[in-house]
């Protein structure tokens, strides 16, 4: 079984991941944080609050990057690039669940992933990849008469705005109309903005309290819409999934994963 690396270990995620992979019994190696914080040298667990696991929290650096065979990052854009680099030099295999890159970031993962393999998904829940399908059976029966629009709904600390999850139901939905989303996204309204355009996806983004993650991809045709939804109610559910992507990685080639390979879901069109 591969040995596991968790990037950010104090982060929200980096906390799940560790408690999950204690729940599972999986073999976590080492967990590590930016240098200078105040968590160094605690144990990964108590810092999750699953009791110890016997991994002290160490600054990310070479030397710590060595101790795990695939390394998971639930962090920010660049701290995770820098991440990737130091992945790269060492040969090791990476999850990443960072949402909110820019076209350029993303490139960096697809470049990095000609030398280690890489899963990236901006949710590694199992329903919300299964929606992405269900989104696309939608879009092709309804989507050239209903108007679509992606809403979300997180908690106030989150940072990207619309989710990376959002944009890829957007995406995916835009991909099974033949239509560009860069052309057909509208990004919240405001005053008079006239009537609606049959062909635009609209996205509309909620942020309060604690709030997991929501999404909703609704249909509104005239005379009946449809929403397909997507509720999460514990952060261990993508914790689940990551690590599942994690294990799934061993022996697997360079290359740039997605999620719907690793629960063995059809490719999305
Ligand atoms: N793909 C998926 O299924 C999911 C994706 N996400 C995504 O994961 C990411 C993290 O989410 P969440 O756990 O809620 O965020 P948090 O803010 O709780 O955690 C982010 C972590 O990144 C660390 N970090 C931030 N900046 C730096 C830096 N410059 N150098 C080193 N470390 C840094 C923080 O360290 P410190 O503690 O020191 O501040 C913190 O531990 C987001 O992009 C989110 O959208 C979230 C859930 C599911
Ligand atoms: O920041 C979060 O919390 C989440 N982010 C991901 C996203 O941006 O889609 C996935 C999940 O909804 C939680």
């Amino acid at each position: 079984m591969s040995t596991i690396g968790i990037f950010g270990a104090n982060g929200r995620m980096g906390r799940a991941l560790v408690s999950v992979a204690k729940e599972q019994q999986l073999s976590l190696t080492a967990a590590t944080v930016r240098s200078g914080s105040a968590v160094l040298g605690l144990d990964a667990g108590e810092l999750s609050g699953c009791g110890a696991v016997g991994v002290p929290i160490e600054a990310t650096s070479a030397n710590a990057v060595a101790k795990a065979d695939v390394w998971i990052d639930f962090t920010m854009p660049e701290p995770m690039l820098a991440h990737l680099q130091l992945a790269v030099a060492a040969g090791k295999a990476m999850v990443i669940g960072v949402t909110g890159l820019t076209d350029q970031q993303y490139a960096q993962i697809q470049q990095a992933s000609q030398h280690i393999a890489i899963v990236w998904a901006p949710n590694m829940s199992v329903g919300v990849n299964l929606m992405l399908h269900l989104a696309q059976t939608a879009a092709k029966v309804m989507g050239n008469t209903a108007d679509i629009e992606i809403i979300e709904a997180h908690h106030r600390f989150k940072k990207d705005s619309p989710s990376g999850t959002a944009m890829a139901i957007g995406a995916s939905i835009a991909r099974s109309l033949d239509r560009d989303l860069a052309e057909v996204a509208v990004y919240g309204r405001e005053g008079m903005i006239g009537e609606r355009s049959q062909q635009t996806i609209g996205f509309a983004t909620v942020r309060g309290g604690d709030i997991i993650g929501d999404h909703t991809a609704l249909f509104a045709d005239i005379g009946e819409r449809l929403e397909i939804s997507h509720k999460a109610s514990s952060r261990n559910t993508f914790a689940q999934g990551a690590l599942r992507a994690a294990l799934w990685l061993q022996n697997k080639q360079p290359g740039l994963y997605t999620m719907q390979q690793v629960l063995g879901l059809p490719q999305l069109d």
